[in-house]
C-alpha cells in the first residue's frame, strides 16, 4: 500500500508524495571553460523576452527539511547524496531514474517528480535506495520548491514536447520556461548546488529558413531563428539554466549548471515510434517514403542520454569551473540517417517495409498537405483537437538536415556512450515489437 504524505509549508498544500518510504521528505546536507556552445541563443520570434514573464519564486521553504550545508565537502564523498528526477515518469525521465538507481553508487534518495506517476515506481521502492515518488506540476513553485529542498542534484528533465499543436503555445511556455524558473529559484532557495537540464538540439535548429545543420558541434555557428513555440520554449528555458550558473544559493557557495541537447531520441518507450509501427500494421505493413534518403536527422538511443544525464550530474562538483554554464548535444554510436530511414532499423525487423527509393509525393503537395492539416486544425479546434503527425512544422524538422558530431562531453566530463549501435537498436526492436502487440 503506497503511503499518501502531504508536505505542509506556509499553511499551503505541497506536492503530493506518494510512496515515501521512510515517511520523510527532506534529507539535506552536502557541496569556465570558454567554449560557448552552438548558439542557442538564438531568436524567437514573436515571443517575450525572458523577463517580461512571472518574477522569481515567491514560495518560502516555511518548515520544511533541515537546513543545507554548504557544497559536498571532500570528508563526506562517501555520503549518499540526494537526487531528484523532475518529468521522472516521463519517456526520457523513467531511463533516468532507471540508470541512477543502477549507476549512481552515491545515491541514498531519489526523488521522481511528476505531474503523472508511473505505476512502475512502485516497483523500484523495494530495492536498497529510497525512492520518493512526488506528484507535482513545475507550473507551481511551491510544490516545486517543496521537492527540491533538501536535495543535492536537480536533473530537470521535465518538459511539454509537442510539435503538433496539442497544447497552447501559453501552455508550453508556462511549462517549459516558467517551470524551469521554479526549478532554478528552488535550487537558490534551498541550497541546492547541481543542477543538469535536459534541453534539446532544437534549441539551435532546424531554423525557419530551413538552413541545413550538418555533422555540427557546440561551437558550429549556426542562425538559430525559432517560431515555433516548442523550441521558442527549449531556447528561453535553456538560456535561464546557463545565465543561472554562478548564482549564490542559500548557504553562500555557487550554483552550478550545465544543459544537455539530445537529438531526436529513440528507445524503449518511444511513443511515435510505437505509432509509426501501428500505422504500418494498419497499412498491410507498408510505409510510405515522403522525406529524401539524402536528408540526415540526428537521434540517439534513450539510455546513452539517460547515462550522459547520470555522468553529467556526478561530474558537476568536481569539475565545476569546466562544466559549469555550458552545453552539450548528446550523441552515440547511432548512425547518419533519414528520419525514415532510421526508423526503419528498427520497424524493418518487426516485418515492416518502406515503399520508395525516392519520395512517392513531389515536395510540393507534401507542404499543402502539411498546411492543410494546419488550417483544419484551427477550424476544427473549438469542436475537436486535430493534431496529425504531418504540419509544416514537422515538415520543416524532418525534411532539414540537422546532425551532430562532437566529443565536448567525453573532453569533459569523460562520456562514452554506454549502449552500442547493435544493443541499442536490439533494445528498441524488441520493445516496438511487444509494444505492437499488446496494441493487437
Ligand atoms: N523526445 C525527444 O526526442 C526529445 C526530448 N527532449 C527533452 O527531453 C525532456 C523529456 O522529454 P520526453 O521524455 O520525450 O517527454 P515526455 O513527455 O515523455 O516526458 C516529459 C515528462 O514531463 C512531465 N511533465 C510535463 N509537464 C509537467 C509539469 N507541468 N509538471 C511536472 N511534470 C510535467 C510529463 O508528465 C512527462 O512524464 C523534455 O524536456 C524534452 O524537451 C529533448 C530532445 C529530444
Ligand atoms: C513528414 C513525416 C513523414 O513520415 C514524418 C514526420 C516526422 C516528425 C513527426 C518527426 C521528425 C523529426 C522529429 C523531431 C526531432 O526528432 C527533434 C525533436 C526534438 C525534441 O526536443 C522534441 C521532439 C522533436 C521535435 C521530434 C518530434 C517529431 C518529429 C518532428
Amino acid at each position: 500500500m503506497p503511503v499518501e504524505h502531504r508536505v505542509a509549508a506556509r499553511g499551503r498544500l505541497r506536492a503530493r508524495v506518494v510512496g515515501v518510504v521512510a515517511g520523510r521528505v527532506s534529507v539535506p546536507g552536502m557541496g569556465q571553460e570558454g567554449e560557448g556552445g552552438a548558439s542557442g541563443r538564438g531568436r524567437c520570434v514573436g515571443w517575450p523576452a525572458l523577463d517580461e514573464r512571472r518574477g522569481p519564486l515567491q514560495a518560502s521553504l516555511g518548515t520544511l527539511g533541515q537546513r543545507l550545508q554548504p557544497g559536498m565537502a571532500d570528508s563526506a564523498q562517501a555520503q549518499k547524496l540526494v537526487y531528484l528526477v523532475t518529468g521522472g515518469c516521463g519517456f526520457l525521465g523513467e531511463h533516468v531514474v532507471r540508470m541512477l538507481l543502477q549507476r549512481e553508487p552515491r545515491l541514498g534518495e531519489l526523488r521522481v517528480f511528476d505531474r503523472h506517476l508511473g505505476p512502475w515506481l512502485e516497483e523500484l521502492k523495494t530495492g536498497p535506495v529510497r525512492v520518493t515518488a512526488i506528484q507535482g506540476d513545475v507550473t507551481e513553485a511551491h510544490e516545486v520548491a517543496a521537492a527540491v529542498a533538501g536535495a543535492h542534484v536537480v536533473i530537470h528533465t521535465a518538459g511539454l514536447v509537442d510539435v503538433f499543436g496539442r497544447a497552447s503555445p501559453e501552455t508550453i511556455h508556462e511549462v517549459n520556461v516558467q517551470g524551469t524558473r521554479n526549478v532554478i529559484e528552488a535550487c537558490v532557495q534551498t541550497g541546492t548546488r547541481f543542477l543538469v537540464y535536459t534541453s534539446s538540439m532544437e534549441v539551435v535548429g532546424p531554423n525557419t529558413k530551413g538552413h541545413p545543420f550538418y555533422r555540427g558541434n557546440e561551437d558550429t555557428l549556426y542562425e538559430a531563428v525559432h517560431r515555433h513555440p516548442y523550441p521558442c520554449s527549449k531556447a528561453l528555458a535553456e538560456r535561464l539554466v546557463l545565465e543561472a550558473n554562478g548564482r549564490e544559493v542559500h548557504g553562500g557557495l555557487p550554483l552550478v549548471t550545465c544543459a544537455l541537447r539530445p537529438t531526436g531520441i529513440y528507445g524503449e518507450g518511444h511513443q511515435i515510434m510505437r505509432d509509426f509501427y501501428r500505422q504500418g500494421l494498419r497499412l498491410g505493413g507498408w510505409l510510405f517514403r515522403a522525406i529524401p534518403a539524402s536528408v540526415e536527422h540526428g537521434r540517439v538511443y534513450v539510455g546513452n542520454v539517460a547515462w550522459m544525464h547520470v555522468l553529467a550530474a556526478r561530474e558537476l562538483e568536481r569539475r565545476a569551473a569546466l562544466m559549469g554554464g555550458q552545453v552539450y548535444f548528446c550523441y552515440d554510436g547511432s548512425p547518419y540517417k533519414s528520419y525514415e530511414d532510421f526508423n526503419m532499423e528498427f520497424l524493418g525487423p518487426c516485418g515492416l517495409q518502406l515503399v520508395g527509393a525516392r519520395p512517392l509525393l513531389p515536395y510540393w503537395l507534401l507542404v499543402f498537405l502539411a498546411a492543410l492539416n494546419a488550417l483544419l486544425q484551427w477550424l476544427l479546434r473549438p469542436l475537436v483537437l486535430y493534431a496529425p503527425l504531418l504540419n509544416p512544422y514537422t515538415l520543416a524538422v524532418a525534411n532539414t538536415t540537422f546532425t551532430v558530431s562532437t566529443d565536448k562531453a567525453q573532453r569533459h566530463f569523460g562520456y562514452e556512450p554506454l549502449f552500442s549501435w547493435e544493443d541499442s537498436r536490439t533494445r528498441t526492436i524488441l520493445w516496438v515489437q511487444a509494444a505492437g502487440s499488446s496494441a493487437q
